[in-house]
């Protein structure tokens, strides 16, 4: 019995990382029947049956899992957003970070196209990554065409995935510590239109020892699977002060004695998160309404 991670899924075979040697893998039946299929990123314990082949016989428990891209066991999501060219927008930095804590991932945010920006833009920026900070979030301000491997220092030990809106420059990132970019940025953009992804198998790759999701995950923005108290623990800063609002169950909406009312009141909370949780409280209300 050998223990391994899968980085890759294919036509039925599981692609097992086992201290550095790789070995192709069937699953047994009996995940089938118990309605469980393995994930890329899952833990598992495996049969060898020669140099090569193997046979997984059981998954350990998951952390966590995404759907896009299906990997589970995932130590964090990037959430990437241009500074220009598509538009910076805080809203949609919160709504991926939202989107991260709901699914109990570590996220951190890039700032890419920073070579886009005069002094002053760039200053104001930099000013709003230290609002995040504060928040406990890790930060990153970068630019692809100025430094090629910006994305090797951010990744963490274990299961890295990036996500963001379309044209922010995920693809870029990744590609640029991929050990064969060159050689796939060529046919990517001779034979597919660029910023189009084709529906492919998401494979972990290594840089630096540590995993890197080849495909970008998310660019929708679903909340269907979060409700109310779910929302209010999406951000850690409420749930910092939360011990301090005089209602246990306080939402941070319409409650008497609320601290993290009292926070945004003196600047200690950014109004925009409070704006832009108002506003996801608001559309999950809505959607309940509808039902
Ligand atoms: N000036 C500048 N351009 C960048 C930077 N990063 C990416 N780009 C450009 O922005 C465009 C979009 O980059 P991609 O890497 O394809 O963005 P993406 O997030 O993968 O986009 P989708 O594939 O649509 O999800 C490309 O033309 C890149 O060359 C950067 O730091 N500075
Ligand atoms: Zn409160």
């Amino acid at each position: 019995m050998r223990e391994g991670l899968i980085y890759k899924a294919l036509s039925g075979f599981y692609y097992v990382d086992s201290e550095g040697e790789s070995f192709q893998c069937r699953a047994r039946g009996v995940f089938r029947k118990k309605g469980i299929s393995p994930l890329v990123g899952d833990e598992v314990i495996f049969q060898i049956e020669n140099e090569t082949d193997g046979y997984i016989t059981e998954l350990k428990p998951r952390r966590n899992e995404l759907k896009r891209p299906p990997v589970a066991n995932i130590d964090q999501v990037l959430v990437v957003m241009s500074a220009k060219e598509p538009e910076f927008s805080k809203n949609l930095i919160d709504k991926f970070l939202v989107i991260v804590e709901s699914y109990d991932i570590e996220p951190c945010l890039i700032v890419t196209k920073k070579d886009l920006l005069n002094a002053a833009q760039t200053a104001a920026i930099e000013s709003q990554l230290s609002d995040y900070e504060a928040i406990g979030y890790r930060t990153y301000f970068v630019s692809n065409l100025e430094d090629q491997s910006a994305l090797a220092d951010i990744l963490v030990d274990g299961i890295n995935v990036l996500s963001g809106q379309s044209g922010v420059g995920k693809s870029s990132l990744i590609n640029a510590v991929k050990p064969d970019s060159q050689l796939e940025t060529g046919i990517i953009s001779s034979a597919l239109n660029r910023g189009k992804h084709t529906t492919r198998h998401v494979e972990l790759i290594q840089v630096n020892g540590k995993y890197l999701a080849d495909t970008p995950g998310f660019s929708a923005l679903d909340i269907a699977h979060i409700d109310k108290y779910i929302l209010k623990n999406c951000f850690p800063e409420f749930v910092a002060r939360e011990d301090q609002c005089r209602y246990r169950e306080c939402l941070h909406v319409n409650e008497p004695s609320c601290a993290v009312k009292a926070a945004v009141e003196s600047g200690e909370v950014m109004q925009s998160r409070y704006d832009n949780y108002l506003q996801l409280m608001n559309e999950i209300e809505t959607r309940k309404v509808r039902y």
